[in-house]
C-alpha cells in the first residue's frame, strides 16, 4: 500500500544540493520512502494525506536514554537548584526504587515514557540499563527494555554500588553481570567520571564488553575535565556523551576519529561521534557542551534527551534541539541532524533511519508549524502534529 503525503510547506531531506524542499511531497510504500520531490511533480498512489502546509522531518533518533527506573527524584533536583551540585551518588537512590519495582510495573513505566517521546516525534530510541548494580537486576531491566526499544545499551558500569569495593564490582561487571546482560543488549556503556569509574576501571569494562560483541558508548567528561573522550577515541567508541569539559587534546582525538568520513555525502568510515545533551547540562547547572566548537573541528554531534530522573528527565527531543539553536550556537539545520542523522550514526543505524531519503525506513515527524525554525522561534510549545513509524501513522 503507498500512501502520498502531501501539501509539505518544509521537508527537510538528506541531500545537501536540496537540504530543504518546499511545496514538497513524499510516498510512503509499506515501511520505506519510496518517493520524494516537489507536490506537482508527485507521481499517484493508493493513499493520498494532506500535510496542510506544515514542516516534515525525520523522525527524531534519541540515541541517550536511561528509561528503565522507579521512583522520582525531584527532591535533588530542588536542591540543585537551591545550589547543591550534582553527584553520581544519586544513582543509588533510583536504584534501590528500582530493584523493589516488579516486572509489570518497570514495563509500564518504560512503555510510558516510551509512548511520551513518540507523541514527541521520537522514532528510534536507545535505552540504558544502570539503576540495577548486580548481576540478577541488571539482567532484568536488560530483558525488559529489549521488547520495547530499537538499542539496548548495557550500563553495569553506572555506579560501584554503595558498600561495594571497587575493584571487585568492576571484575563482577566484566565477568557474570555482562554475560548475563548480553543476550539483551548491543552496546555497552561507562560512567567514567569522577565519584563512578576511573580510566582504568572503564577501559576493563570497555574492552571485556568489545570482546563480547558488544558496541562501545562513553559517559565522558561530564562533571569536570577527564580520560573520558580520550578513552572513548582510543577504543573506537560509536559516541561519547555530555563532553562539557574539554580540553583542546579532547577536540583534537575527536576530529581526528573523523578524518575518513566525508559529512557532506555521508561516505567513509564514522568516527566517534560527540553527544550532547542539552536539558541534562540545563538541569544540572554545567556548561552547555561545546557542540560548535566540535561542529567547526569536524566532529559529528548528536543531541540525546538523556531522559533520567537523576539529571534529566525529560524525552523531549524537540526541547533539546531548540534549545541547541537558542543557547548552542548552532544552526537550526545542524540541531535538526544533530537529533536525527547524528542520533542515527551514533547508534551506527544511520543506513536504516535518520533522515529522508529514497529507501530509508519512513520514520516522519510532521511538525504543527509551517517551518522546523518554529522549534527555536516557539520554544517549549507542542509542536508535534502526526509521526510515521515504519510507514505507520503512529501520532
Ligand atoms: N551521568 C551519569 N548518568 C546519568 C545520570 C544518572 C543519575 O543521576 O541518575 C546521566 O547521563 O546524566
Ligand atoms: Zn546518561
Amino acid at each position: 500500500m503507498s500512501t502520498l503525503i502531501t501539501g509539505i510547506a518544509e521537508l527537510t531531506t538528506q541531500d545537501p544540493e536540496r537540504r530543504v524542499l518546499h511545496d514538497a511531497a513524499i510516498i510512503v510504500d509499506g515501511d520505506r520512502i519510496a518517493w520524494l520531490g516537489s507536490a506537482a511533480k508527485a507521481p499517484a498512489a493508493d493513499e493520498r494525506v494532506d500535510a496542510g502546509g506544515r514542516a516534515m522531518l525525520p523522525g527524531w533518533v534519541d540515541s541517550h536514554t536511561h528509561m528503565v527506573f522507579a521512583g522520582d527524584r525531584s527532591a535533588e533536583f530542588e536542591a540543585r537548584m537551591a545550589g547543591q551540585s550534582y553527584a553520581a551518588g544519586g544513582i543509588n537512590v533510583t536504584t534501590r526504587a528500582t530493584r523493589e519495582a516488579g516486572d509489570e510495573q518497570l514495563a509500564a513505566l518504560l512503555r510510558a515514557r516510551i509512548a511520551e517521546a513518540v507523541r514527541g516525534g521520537t522514532t528510534y530510541l536507545e535505552t540504558k540499563t544502570g539503576y540495577g548494580l548486580d548481576v540478577a537486576e541488571e539482567a532484568r531491566h536488560a530483558r525488559i527494555a529489549a521488547g520495547e526499544v530499537d538499542a539496548v545499551t548495557f550500563l553495569g558500569a553506572h555506579l560501584v554500588p554503595a558498600g561495594a569495593d571497587a575493584g571487585e564490582y568492576t571484575d563482577l561487571v566484566c565477568g557474570p553481570m555482562l554475560a548475563a546482560v548480553r543476550p539483551y543488549a548491543q552496546w555497552a556503556d561507562v560512567f567514567c567520571e569522577r565519584g563512578a569509574f576511573d580510566e582504568e576501571q572503564s577501559r576493563r569494562v570497555l574492552l571485556a564488553c568489545r570482546e563480547a560483541g558488544l558496541g562501545l558508548r562513553v559517559h565522558g567528561n561530564q562533571l569536570g575535565p577527564g580520560p573520558g573522550v580520550r578513552i572513548a577515541v582510543e577504543v573506537a567508541a560509536a559516541s561519547v556523551d555530555h563532553v562539557n569539559h574539554l580540553e583542546q587534546a579532547d577536540v583534537d582525538a575527536l576530529a581526528g576519529s573523523w578524518t575518513g568520513w566525508d559529512r557532506d555525502s555521508a561516505e567513509g568510515e564514522p568516527g566517534t561521534v560527540a553527544t550532547c545533551l542539552p536539558a541534562c547540562d540545563l538541569s544540572t547547572r554545567e556548561p552547555l557542551a561545546p557542540g560548535r566548537l566540535l561542529l567547526d573541528a569536524g566532529v559529528e554531534v548528536a543531541l540525546a534527551s538523556n531522559c533520567n530522573p537523576g539529571t534529566s528527565y525529560t524525552t523531549s527531543m524537540n526541547f533539546c534541539v531548540g534549545t541547541a539553536v537558542l543557547q548552542m550556537g548552532l544552526s537550526l539545520d545542524e540541531a535538526v541532524r544533530a537529533g536525527t542523522y547524528g542520533g542515527a550514526l551514533a547508534l551506527r543505524a544511520q543506513d536504516e533511519v535518520g533522515s529522508i531519503e529514497v529507501g530509508k525506513r519512513a520514520d516522519l515527524h510532521l511538525l504543527q508549524a509551517p517551518a522546523a525554525i518554529h522549534l527555536a522561534y516557539r520554544p517549549g510549545m507542542p509542536l508535534t502534529h502526526a509521526v510515521w513509524r515504519a510507514g505507520k501513522r503512529i501520532v
